[in-house]
């Protein structure tokens, strides 16, 4: 399966040494060393860069399928550059082909000490692992999660809406946060979709960081009120108000949903 995906990714970008990086439903992320046009001296960590690429479906009509695929690359581009726009930490584009579904984007991270990225599931779980309680929960850990919480408080004031936030989705450059992974990304004012947004990363935090995960969401949910309110004279301190209200409703529906089974 990787296999027939990879040699289609190097039909389209012949000479371009690719390493997979990882394999999702929807795309397969490479790595490569290879810039498209020139070294951008502005990009972060040159000389890596990401290919995300999504394979055309045999399983739909073909017409069908190259309309998704296209329409799809051309929404994660579109949401990333405006990110950039806005000077949201996230990857920069370098380049897509929409008809092909490939993004060519800016590598994000640094390696960690075990040698995995620096997402900040990946960070959490080495400092879980190895290290004692009050190391998992120190001032770095603390400044890390309020960095997270007002980064995603960014993307709502300016009413983007990830769709998939989990601690995967979040990798760290020198501890500064930085969002990827926008296949499920929208535009959404209302205070409904943001709330769902937290609650998707609250829950993830729940299941891949159970220990600590109390203080993390506290963190977390800390760092999204101080830059709602750093924007209050736009309206930011009535809209956290209005999305942590909705936050406890989804809350409660989600417990009521697992209760009922
Ligand atoms: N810009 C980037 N810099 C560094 N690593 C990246 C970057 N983009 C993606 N990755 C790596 O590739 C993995 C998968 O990327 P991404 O989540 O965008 O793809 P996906 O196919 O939507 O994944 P999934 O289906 O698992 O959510 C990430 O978890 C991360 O490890």
């Amino acid at each position: 399966m990787t296999d027939r995906l990879v040699s289609q990714i190097q039909n389209h970008l012949p000479n371009i040494p690719v390493q997979v990086v990882s394999q999702g439903a929807e795309a397969l992320v490479f790595q490569t060393s290879v810039h498209p046009y020139i070294d951008k001296p502005y990009l972060k960590n040159q000389g890596k860069y990401i290919i995300k690429y999504r394979p055309s479906k045999p399983y739909r009509h073909p017409t069908i399928d190259a309309s998704i695929t296209k329409n799809r690359t051309i929404g994660e581009v579109k949401f990333m550059n405006k990110l950039t726009k806005l000077g949201i930490n996230a990857p920069s584009v370098i380049s897509a082909d929409y008809n092909r579904g490939i993004i060519w984007m800016e590598f994000l991270g640094t390696e960690l000490t075990n040698g995995d990225i620096s997402s900040l599931k990946n960070w959490l779980w080495y400092l879980e692992k190895n290290e004692s309680k009050e190391k998992c929960l120190n001032d770095q850990v603390q400044s890390v999660c309020r960095k997270v919480g007002k980064l995603i408080g960014k993307l709502h004031l300016n009413d983007m809406i990830h769709g998939d936030l989990t601690s995967s989705n979040i990798i760290l450059e020198d501890f500064e946060p930085a969002l990827i992974d926008f296949g499920l990304s929208s535009y959404s004012g209302l205070s409904e979709d943001k709330a769902v947004d937290l609650y998707v990363l609250e829950r993830a935090i729940l299941s891949t960081h159970s220990v600590f995960s109390d203080h993390y969401n506290q963190w977390l949910l800390e760092g999204y009120e101080e830059i709602h309110k750093e924007f209050s004279k736009q309206g930011g301190t009535k809209k956290y108000v209005e999305t942590y209200r909705k936050l406890e409703d989804v809350r409660l529906r989600g417990r009521k949903r697992s209760m009922l089974g």
